[in-house]
């Protein structure tokens, strides 16, 4: 269980394959943690040095008082990077955590390898539902959501079948201190890549879930035909968080585009 100082906070992170082994950084999304990734962090380090952490405010890292952005976020990517002695890194992130791998090739393309952008768009909207989700925690607590977020984070087949997994998600999403989510889905709110998207120059892949209706496969769409030289995989029966609900599929589709670079 590993801690390193970023940018002044204490983050949790995971190393995991052989030290030699390209990097491969993982990035979880809004109100989860780097468990999401835990499928394909096993699977995919025998191949490659798979580093996954918890974004400032999430899971056992700490976080900061007011709006986060992506440019902090991705900082604080940029930064665990260099504590660890990694120069350049292939980049996969879900939701936020794709708004923030965008951010990294946009904005630090010299510390990335590749791309893989899952069910992620380069703005995740509209901003009234970003500030009523906040003003509905405020009044309420997490618990007024979780079930409406669980709803868009799997599917109804997949919360039915496997509804420990579900339960397990909701914990960890009610015991995420109100603030700091708050914080986080202020990155999501003002964060927008739309007019950067083209200076993205490594090989990227965008995934989507067919039934995610956070960042539907039309954004993903939109999102890979703006990035040049992107490819498209859509999972069929999954939504927001395919990592946890298509677990196979999703390390397949990363270790065959990994291998075609
Ligand atoms: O919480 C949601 O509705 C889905 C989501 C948006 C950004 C993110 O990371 O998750």
């Amino acid at each position: 269980m590993p801690f390193v100082l970023v940018n002044g906070l204490s983050v949790h992170y995971r190393i995991a394959g052989p030290a030699e082994a390209p990097p491969l950084l993982l990035i979880h999304s809004l109100g989860t943690s780097l468990e999401m990734w835990a499928p394909q962090a096993e699977a995919l380090a025998e191949d490659f040095r798979v580093i996954s952490y918890d974004l400032r405010g999430h899971g056992l890292s700490e976080g900061t008082a007011g709006a986060y952005s992506l440019g902090m976020l991705a900082g604080d990517a940029v930064a665990l990077l260099g504590a660890l002695g990694i120069e350049r890194a292939h980049v996969a992130g879900v939701s936020l955590g794709g708004m923030i791998a965008q951010t990294l090739g946009i904005e630090h393309g010299s510390r990335v390898r590749s791309l893989v952008l899952g069910d992620t768009a380069s703005v995740i909207g509209p901003k009234s539902n970003w500030d009523s989700r906040a003003a509905a925690i405020r009044t309420d607590g997490m618990a007024t959501l979780v079930d409406a977020i669980l709803a868009r984070w799997f599917t109804a087949e997949f919360i039915a079948a496997a509804p420990e997994v579900a339960r397990g998600f909701g914990a960890m999403l009610l015991r995420m201190p109100p603030e700091a989510y708050i914080s986080a889905a202020f990155a999501v709110r003002d964060g927008d890549t739309t007019s950067a998207l083209g200076r993205i120059a490594c090989p990227t892949l965008v995934l989507v879930g067919d039934q995610d209706v956070s960042t539907p496969p039309s954004a993903a769409e939109a999102l890979s035909a703006a990035i040049p030289g992107a490819n498209l995989t859509v999972l069929a029966n999954a939504a927001h968080i395919p990592t946890v609900e298509r677990p196979a599929e999703v390390t397949a589709a990363i270790r065959q585009f990994l291998a075609g670079l």
